[in-house]
C-alpha cells in the first residue's frame, strides 16, 4: 500500500535545514480518496461548478476505490486537466468599436482519443464552467464506446442581440487563436450553448483558411461541408432513447407520459420532438425569461413555432404565445413547479433544477427524470429523487448522444463517406441501448443506483487506459 500513501515527500525543510520526517501512517482508502478531494478544493478554490462535478463523481465511486484502490491516484490525476488553454478574442462590432473577451479550451484527457467536447458562448462562462463540462465529458465519451478523449471550451461572449456580421467576426478571431492548438487527431470542438450549425460554420471557414486543410476538425459541420445526418438531432433523441430504456427496464413506456422539458434551444427542440414521435406528452418548454405550459401537450405546430421563434428570429419563448390561445406564460420562472408530470427532463443549463424544484415534482407524481442538459440538477435535488423513488438518467449517460454523433461525423470525414440518417440514427440508438446496459450493469456490480453505474462504467475505461499509458 505503502506506493499509494498520498501526502508530503518524505523529507521537509525546516529553516533550510532537511530533516527526516516521521513514517507516515497507513491511510484507508477512504482517508486518501478525502485527502484527495482535500488537495483538488485547495487547487481550485473559486470554481464552485468543477468542484460540484468532481465531488459528484467522488461521492459515487467507494465501491470501485475499495476494490481498486491503486485508482485512487489516477482519478487525482484525472481531475487535473492536461492543458488549459485561455486566451484574448478582441473582435469589432458593426459600429467599428473594438471589444475582448475571453476564450478557453480546456483539453481535459485524452486517454481514448482526441479531446472531445463543445463549446459554449454564454456571458457566465468561467475556467470552473468550462472545466466541469470537461470533466464530465472524458465520462460522457468514455461512456459511448467511440475512441473520444474529453475537453470543452468556450467565451463569455454574449450571442444576444448580435448581428449575423458580428457573430461571424467573434466567431473568426476565436478561431484565430483555437486553429493553432485544435486538429482532426489531436481536438475536435463542436457546438454546446450559444454554437450551432451558424457558428460551426464561421469557425470551420475561419480555420480552414488559416491551415488550408479541409479536416474534420470540427463537428456539428452542414452536410454539405463535411457533417452528419442527424447530428443537430442527436442530443434530444439520444435523451429520449435513453429515457425509453429506462422505462423498458421497468416494464413500461413513454405512451401517453406527460414530460416537462425546460430550455428551448438544440436540445430541448429535438427532445420534444423525438417525444411526439414515440407518443408522449411535452407540456412544457422555457428560456431564461421564462417557461410556456400547454396542459395538453405541444403539437407538432407548435414545435415548429418554436424552432421558428429561436432559431430564425432568435427571440423570446414567449413569443409563442401568438402561435397558441392555449398556452400559458410564467415570467421568469422554470417549469417544474407549475406542471403535473410523470417525467422531467431539464435541457437548459446547469443547477437549473433544486431541491424546491425536487420536492414539487415529487409531489406533482412524476416518477422518472432524465437529465438532457449537463449537470442540471443540484446535488440536494438528485439525493432528494433517490430518497423518493425517482427514477434518474444521469447527464453524462443520457446526454451521450449528442457527442456519439459527433464520433460517428469523425468516422464518417475519416472514410470521407456519408451515411444515410436511418444509419446514424439506428447506430445512435443502439449507442443509448449500450449505454444504459452499461451504466446498469455498473449499478448492479457495485450496489450503487443508475447515477453511480454511469460514473463507474465512464471512469472505469478511462482509469484503465490511463494506467496502460503510464504515469503521463
Ligand atoms: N448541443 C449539444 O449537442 C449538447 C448540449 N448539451 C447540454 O444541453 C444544454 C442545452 O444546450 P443547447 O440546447 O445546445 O444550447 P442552446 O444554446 O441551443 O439552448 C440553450 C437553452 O437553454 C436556455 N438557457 C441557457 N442558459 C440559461 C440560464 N442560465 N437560465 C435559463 N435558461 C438558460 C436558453 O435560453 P435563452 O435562449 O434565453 O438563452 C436556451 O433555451 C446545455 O447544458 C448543454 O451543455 C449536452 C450534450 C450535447
Ligand atoms: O459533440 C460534441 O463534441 C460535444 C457535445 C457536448 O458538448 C456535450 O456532450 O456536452
Amino acid at each position: 500500500m505503502e506506493q499509494y500513501l498520498t501526502g508530503a515527500a518524505p523529507y521537509s525543510i525546516a529553516n533550510g535545514v532537511p530533516s527526516k520526517r516521521a513514517e507516515p501512517k497507513e491511510l484507508s482508502v477512504a482517508e486518501r480518496v478525502e485527502a484527495l478531494w482535500e488537495r483538488v478544493k485547495k487547487r481550485d478554490p473559486h470554481q464552485p461548478e468543477f468542484l460540484q462535478a468532481v465531488e459528484e463523481v467522488l461521492t459515487t465511486m467507494g465501491a470501485v476505490f475499495e476494490k481498486r484502490p491503486e485508482l485512487v491516484t489516477v482519478m487525482e490525476r484525472l481531475c487535473e486537466p492536461e492543458r488549459q488553454l485561455i486566451f484574448r478574442v478582441p473582435w469589432l462590432d458593426d459600429e467599428g468599436n473594438v471589444h475582448v473577451n475571453r476564450g478557453y479550451r480546456v483539453q481535459f484527457n485524452s486517454a481514448l482519443g482526441p479531446y472531445k467536447g463543445g463549446l459554449r458562448f454564454h456571458p457566465s462562462v468561467t475556467l470552473s464552467v468550462i472545466k466541469f463540462l470537461g470533466f464530465e465529458q472524458i465520462f460522457k465519451n468514455s461512456l459511448t464506446t467511440l475512441p473520444l478523449g474529453g475537453g470543452k471550451g468556450g467565451s463569455d461572449f454574449d450571442p444576444k442581440g448580435k448581428s449575423d456580421n458580428e457573430i461571424m467576426r467573434f466567431c473568426q478571431s476565436f478561431m484565430t487563436e483555437l486553429f493553432r492548438h485544435i486538429g482532426a487527431n489531436t481536438d475536435v470542438p463542436a457546438g454546446d450553448i450559444g454554437v450551432g450549425g451558424r457558428e460551426v460554420g464561421y469557425m470551420f471557414g475561419q480555420y480552414k483558411r488559416l491551415a488550408n486543410n479541409f479536416s474534420g476538425i470540427l463537428t456539428g459541420k452542414g452536410f454539405n461541408w463535411g457533417g452528419s445526418n442527424i447530428r443537430p438531432e442527436a442530443t434530444g433523441y439520444g435523451v429520449v432513447y435513453f429515457a425509453r430504456e429506462i422505462l423498458q427496464d421497468a416494464g413500461d413506456s413513454l405512451e401517453g407520459k406527460r414530460v416537462a422539458v425546460s430550455g428551448s434551444g438544440n436540445v430541448a427542440q429535438f427532445t420534444v420532438e423525438k417525444l411526439l414521435d414515440l407518443g408522449a406528452v411535452p407540456v412544457s418548454m422555457s428560456d431564461s425569461s421564462g417557461c410556456v405550459i400547454e396542459e395538453d401537450g405541444f403539437t407538432r405546430e407548435g414545435l415548429a413555432a418554436v424552432m421558428e421563434i429561436k432559431n430564425v428570429r432568435r427571440s423570446r419563448i414567449k413569443a409563442y404565445l401568438e402561435a397558441s390561445s392555449t398556452a400559458k406564460f410564467v415570467e421568469g420562472e422554470r417549469p417544474w413547479k407549475h406542471v403535473t408530470v410523470d417525467i422531467a427532463m431539464p435541457a437548459a443549463t446547469q443547477n437549473e433544477l433544486d431541491l424546491e424544484d425536487a420536492k414539487a415534482l415529487v409531489a406533482c407524481g412524476c416518477k422518472l427524470v432524465v437529465e438532457a442538459a449537463n449537470m442540471p440538477s443540484t446535488p440536494e435535488a438528485i439525493h432528494y429523487l433517490h430518497e423518493n423513488d425517482v427514477q434518474f438518467g444521469p447527464a453524462k449517460a443520457a446526454n451521450a448522444g449528442g457527442v456519439a454523433v459527433s464520433g460517428l461525423e469523425m468516422s464518417q470525414n475519416s472514410l470521407r463517406l456519408q451515411w444515410s440518417r436511418e444509419e446514424v440514427d439506428e447506430r445512435l440508438r443502439g449507442i443509448m441501448k449500450n449505454i444504459f446496459a452499461s451504466s446498469k450493469a455498473a449499478m448492479d456490480e457495485y450496489g450503487t443506483h443508475l447515477q453511480g453505474g454511469a460514473n463507474i462504467a465512464g471512469f472505469l475505461k478511462v482509469a484503465d487506459s490511463m494506467l496502460a499509458q503510464g504515469a503521463v
